[in-house]
């Protein structure tokens, strides 16, 4: 059976209880679209207050220390974010990777903590404007996903974001996300086998109500990870409404 899209918000460091509203409203469109699915990603301290707050839509984390437990200030493990109602954990951010230092090994780990406790994943992978500019960037994006994978693909989904189109309204072509996800979807393929051509791949970098249909219907694109537009119901519902326009 073909997967439905897949449309994740991801909340970054934003949101109050306050903002809960409009998860609620977000969920609320989300119950009569039934072909897209929908979840959101909140600041760890909203999950468990998030999850109690909707009824048909995922709700996850936006990171995970790849241990279970012990001395790591300040950190939380896939355990943990489960038990306060995450289903599934981002991992590989560039901002994570920017901001953080994490390598694709760590990323790795990571993805493999959560996928052991049967959570689902998000890897983020995805070139810097400098990498665009050398005319290389699928080859080494292709290298970081293959770098980055865990060794099952279960509940895996990749999202690919480059780094210059988050958060710049700026977009690559369709075309050129067709190509990229191509080149993923190779990669998956020569690590998972048959199974590869299961795990979707999200496109993520400036995604809006207004260029979300042609980013949706590139080659290989299974979904979206967005960022500042999944932050209110207006800015994120033509998203959804978008993917459930798609033809199937
Ligand atoms: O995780 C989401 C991405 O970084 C995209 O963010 P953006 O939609 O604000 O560009």
């Amino acid at each position: 059976m073909a997967q439905r899209c897949y449309i994740v918000g991801n909340w970054k460091m934003n949101g109050m209880r306050s903002d809960l509203s409009e998860a609620r409203a977000i969920d609320r469109a989300s119950s009569r679209l039934p072909k897209v699915e929908v979840a959101l990603a909140p600041p760890s301290t909203l999950i468990l207050a998030m999850r109690d707050a909707v009824n048909h839509i995922g709700v996850g984390a936006q990171n995970c220390h790849a241990a279970d437990k012990g001395a790591h200030t300040g950190d939380v493990s896939a355990n943990m974010l489960r038990e306060a109602g995450a289903d599934f954990v981002i991992v590989g951010h560039s901002e994570r990777r920017a901001d953080h230092g994490e390598t694709n090994e760590d990323v790795k780990a990571k993805a493999e903590s959560a996928q052991a406790i049967d959570m689902g994943v998000i890897l983020c992978v995805g070139e810097s404007e400098a990498e665009r500019d050398s005319g290389e960037a699928e080859e080494i994006v292709a290298r970081q996903l293959a770098a980055s994978l865990p060794d099952s693909c279960a509940r895996l989904s990749v999202a690919y974001e480059p780094i210059w189109a988050i958060g710049t309204g700026r977009v690559p072509s369709v075309q050129d996300v067709g190509t990229m996800h191509k080149w993923l979807r190779a990669v998956l393929v020569d690590r998972y086998g048959e199974d590869g051509r299961e795990v979707r791949i999200l496109y993520g970098g400036s995604v809006k109500g207004e260029n979300a249909a042609e980013l949706l219907a590139a080659p290989e694109v299974g979904g979206a990870l967005v960022g500042g537009a999944s932050l209110s119901a207006d800015g994120f519902v033509p998203i959804i409404v978008a993917a459930s326009q798609l033809d199937d």
